[in-house]
């Protein structure tokens, strides 16, 4: 077998296996709320909506996913990309972090929960990529200019501080430096969340050509049926802490079977 051939069956094997599997995942809070036995898998290339009302468990459940809860029950087991395993609680604080600084991303609702804005844009960029071992500024800075550019930001703004850059923007800069160190899977909560309609449409519209363009994994969390629509190919439907519902975007959003789902989508669908 060839190099192109054997690269190729490689590709096919890891997109045919789950790049994270949820069993039974279950976090209370003091207060007895949280989430409550939720289970399924996410592949390659795929992203998944988690919609539900306020109070649902859908930040509950992305922070468990992304290495920053620990539920008192299940498991997440993360397919890295020699294909061996992990069960991300059970390994190191340190390896979760490295995987969080590498291998993932994680973009919040708020720009500045994810930004440093008291440094520029490029430092920003040139910051994530540092941790993975890179030092020389040259290289930083030109990555971050070029990333820039991808994200639709004029890269002669890169030495400008966030706090300079509209809602919009600040959005644009927190996913280039998450994308800067080609993170396989990404964990998005409500990133369109708090912007204005036109502001939303053209993130929206980046965020879809480049999830297809870098064949991301993306868990995205977004109380906007509309959003999910444009973004995901799969949705999971959550109701006090459960997933109640799963599958396709469309079969979900135009034949929704719980009645928890037939609520939700008719609540949106309906003037
Ligand atoms: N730190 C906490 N301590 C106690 N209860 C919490 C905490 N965080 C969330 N909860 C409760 O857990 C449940 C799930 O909340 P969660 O924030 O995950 O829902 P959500 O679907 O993300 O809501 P929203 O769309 O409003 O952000 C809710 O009943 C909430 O009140």
């Amino acid at each position: 077998m060839n190099q192109h051939s054997t690269m190729a069956t490689d590709y096919f094997a890891a997109s045919e296996l789950p790049l994270l599997t949820v069993s039974g995942l279950t976090k209370h809070y003091a207060n007895g709320r949280g989430i409550d036995d939720v289970s399924f898998d996410i592949y390659q290339g795929e992203v998944l909506g988690i919609v539900g009302e306020s109070g649902s468990g859908k930040s509950t459940l992305l922070k468990c996913l992304s290495g920053q809860l620990e539920p008192q029950q299940g498991s997440i087991v993360y397919r890295k990309a020699d294909l061996s395993t992990v069960d991300i609680y059970s390994v190191s604080e340190r390896f979760r972090r490295e995987l969080q600084r590498s291998d993932w991303g994680l973009v919040h609702q708020h720009p500045s929960d994810g930004l440093r804005m008291n440094v520029s844009a490029g430092a920003n960029i040139g910051e994530r990529l540092m941790a993975t071992g890179i030092r020389h500024y040259g290289n930083l800075h030109n990555a971050s200019k070029a990333w820039l550019s991808e994200v639709e930001i004029d890269a002669t703004r890169v030495n400008d501080k966030p706090t300079s850059f509209s809602g919009g923007m600040q959005q644009r800069l927190q996913i280039a430096r998450n994308l800067v160190t080609h993170p396989r899977l990404m964990f998005m909560d409500e990133p369109t969340g708090g912007l204005d309609v036109s502001v939303q449409a053209r993130l929206l519209d980046l965020l879809r050509n480049l999830v297809a363009e870098l064949g991301l994994a993306v868990v995205l969390v977004t109380h906007d049926l509309a959003v999910a629509r444009l973004l995901s190919h799969r949705l999971l439907v959550m109701k006090d802490g459960e997933l109640v519902e799963q599958g396709l975007t469309d079969q979900i959003l135009d034949d929704p079977q719980h009645p928890y789902s037939q609520l939700l989508v008719s609540s949106v669908l309906t003037p």
